[in-house]
């Protein structure tokens, strides 16, 4: 009997274009392990830990942490998903982390959220994050149910440090140098799909459309 065929997904896409909000809706219809290379670095700094501690300066900073640290951090995690599928959600954001990852594993589709800067700017200074869980909301697009409380543990939500308007400049900028060239990367190899648009709920059914057509056997309730 054949082994069940591993997919191996990443979404990438400026900060704020929704990579988030639409691995969520991923991971609700498809059977994909969600890994998020912000999410672990925000665990690490809550926990301060001592790689916590030493990334957090960066972060705050709007500046990407070193390839070498992130790479080895996302690629333990891989490991230990061996006979899983997964969704890659922030990383690789550098061409070198993009060979890291290559020379681990092959990539069969990424998914390149393409929405305009100002969109952006407007939507990261409400943005509302559970540090836990990653769950994330917005005043405007999609309030918590109790104002400043997460939906599902009622504990409280925060505003990330660097979401200020000044720092969310310089993480656009940082994208725009460091990790357009990795969508280069992947349109050379031929798996990179790009949705484009201003509002999530008008992109997600081009990518549910897309997973569903080019991964049916990963769908949550298909044997
Ligand atoms: N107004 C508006 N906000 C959105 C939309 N899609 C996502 N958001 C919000 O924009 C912020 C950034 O989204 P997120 O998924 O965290 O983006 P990421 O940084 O790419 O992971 C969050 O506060 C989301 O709730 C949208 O279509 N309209
Ligand atoms: N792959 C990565 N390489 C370097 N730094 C990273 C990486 N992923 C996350 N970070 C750091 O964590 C911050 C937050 O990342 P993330 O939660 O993915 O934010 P967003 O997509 O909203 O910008 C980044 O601005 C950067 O400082």
């Amino acid at each position: 009997m054949s082994l069940p065929k591993i997919f191996r997904v990443i979404i990438m896409g400026p900060p704020g274009s929704g990579k988030g909000t639409v691995s969520a809706r991923i991971i609700k219809s498809f059977l994909l392990k969600h890994i998020s290379s912000g999410d672990i670095l925000r665990a690490n700094i809550n926990a301060k830990t001592e790689l916590g501690l030493l990334m957090k300066s960066c972060i705050d900073q709007g500046q990407l942490v070193p390839d070498d640290v992130i790479s080895r951090l996302i690629l333990k995690d891989l490991r230990a998903l061996e006979n899983s599928s997964w969704l890659l959600d922030g990383f690789p954001r550098t061409v070198s982390q993009a060979e890291a990852l290559e020379d681990a594993y092959s990539v069969d589709s990424v998914l390149n959220l393409n929405v305009p800067f100002q969109t952006i700017k407007e939507r990261l200074t409400s943005r509302w994050t559970h540090f836990p869980s990653g769950r994330v909301y917005n005043i405007d697009f999609n309030p918590p149910k109790v104002p400043g409380l997460d939906d599902v543990t009622g504990e409280p939500l925060v505003q990330r440090d660097d979401d200020s308007p000044e720092t969310v400049t310089r993480r656009l900028r940082s994208y725009e140098t460091q990790t357009e060239p990795v969508l280069e990367f992947y349109r050379c190899k031929g798996v990179l799909q790009t949705f484009s648009g201003t509002e999530t709920n008008k992109i997600w059914p081009h990518v549910e459309a897309f997973l569903h057509k080019k991964f049916p056997s990963i769908q949550q309730g298909v044997a």
